[in-house]
């Protein structure tokens, strides 16, 4: 099978939520001891929740965030405020345990998936998943980051990683990454297919001074009048002007969509990963939850585009997964009150 006749299977997979699991657990909290509603989003959570598994209290205590790394051509114009050779380091440092989505991962009892589908280095460690697409996207600033090809190769990554953690019991996920450039990929995404000015939807990054920051847009201009990517195919927009790390995490969306599961969004690099998606297969936004506001400019955008709403803002702009993780805390308590709380019933508490 083409790969590109794969991704139609996969968007033709996808399936409006179960209404009558969101309703059987819309029902279930207006039954207990709380004025209706009044969980507000944590209700919203679990209503949402149910509609994707199809039952009204799933369980979701088998959680996975996968971890996309990759390099980005475009780091030869002086975009990011760090050498690329973090990247490779920073995939070590996962796969070690150390970095801060490890730590966060923990705290809330997930497991964190480390995929190479693109660094510019040779990487070798057991609990690496090795799936590298191409050493890291071209320079896109002089022609496309990679090729059409590369972008489905990558897209179909991120779905196979999703396939083999369902296979071993993952019941919900969320996205994460690494990839030194990186914002300079999404916010020329988001100015594309979001329509967002640069001066509104470019950050920085790892943080970058005025003068780079007003560079990292005229980088983004000119590799865009470089490549003119067509706004109606996101995936040539992702080809062109995008990384590898973004393809295969909305493979990963697609793919958890797919399985019916739920899948957190992280941040600015993560939501750009979910804006394609959502073009691809507008049905997919139903089942993504978005974490958090990252302090990135743009990220508000970017998640209007998607039609997400953040459950958290810490001020946190660091991606990897960390803030998706924060997340799934709070979803383990959505369904700690499902599963925990008195009825009026029970409880013999009169109804208003
Ligand atoms: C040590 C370190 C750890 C990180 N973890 C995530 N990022 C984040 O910063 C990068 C994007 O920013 P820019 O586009 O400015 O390069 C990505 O790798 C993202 O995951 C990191 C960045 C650094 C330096
Ligand atoms: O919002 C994010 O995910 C982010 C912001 C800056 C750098 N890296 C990631």
């Amino acid at each position: 099978m083409s790969e590109l006749k794969r991704i139609e299977d996969l968007i033709g997979d996808i399936h409006s939520l179960n209404q009558d699991a969101i309703d059987a657990a819309s029902a279930h909290l207006d039954s207990l001891t709380k004025p209706p509603g009044s969980l507000g989003k944590l209700e919203d959570i679990s209503k949402q929740l149910a509609g994707i598994m199809g039952e009204v209290i799933p369980d979701v205590s088998h959680k996975a965030i996968v971890v996309m790394a990759a390099d980005h051509g475009v780091c030869e114009e002086g975009v990011s405020a760090f050498p690329q050779e973090v990247t490779p380091q920073m995939v070590l440092n996962f796969l070690e345990g150390g970095a801060a989505v490890n730590v966060l991962a923990r705290h809330a009892g997930a497991e964190v998936v480390c995929v190479d589908i693109g660094v510019n280095a040779d990487l070798e460690h057991e609990a690496l998943v090795a799936r590298k697409v191409r050493y890291g996207t071209a320079n896109m600033a002089q022609g496309p980051a990679m090729t059409r090809e590369e972008a489905i190769r990558a897209i179909l990554v991120g779905t196979e990683v999703v396939d083999e953690l369902v296979a071993r019991g993952v019941r919900i996920l969320a996205t994460g990454e690494m990839g030194i450039g990186n914002t300079t990929a999404s916010s020329a995404l988001l100015h594309v297919l979001g329509g967002v000015d640069l001066e509104a939807g470019v950050g920085r990054g790892t943080g970058i001074d005025d003068a780079r920051w007003r560079h990292k847009q005229e980088v983004i201009r000119r590799s865009i009048q470089m490549n003119r990517p067509d706004d109606q195919d996101p995936i040539d927009v992702l080809a062109k002007v995008g990384g590898l790390e973004i393809a295969g995490l909305t493979g990963v969306i697609l793919g958890a969509a797919k399985h019916s599961c739920a899948v957190v969004i992280d941040g600015f690099i993560s939501s750009a990963a979910a804006l394609i998606a959502a073009r691809l297969a507008p049905v997919s936004v139903q089942y993504m939850i978005g974490s958090h506001q990252s302090h990135e400019q743009g990220h508000a955008r970017m998640l209007e585009a998607v039609g997400l709403k953040p459950m958290l803002h810490m001020d946190m702009r660091l991606g990897e997964g960390t803030g998706a993780a924060l997340c799934f805390t709070l979803i383990d308590a959505a369904g700690k009150i499902m599963r925990e709380m008195a009825s009026f019933e029970s409880a013999g508490v009169s109804r208003g």
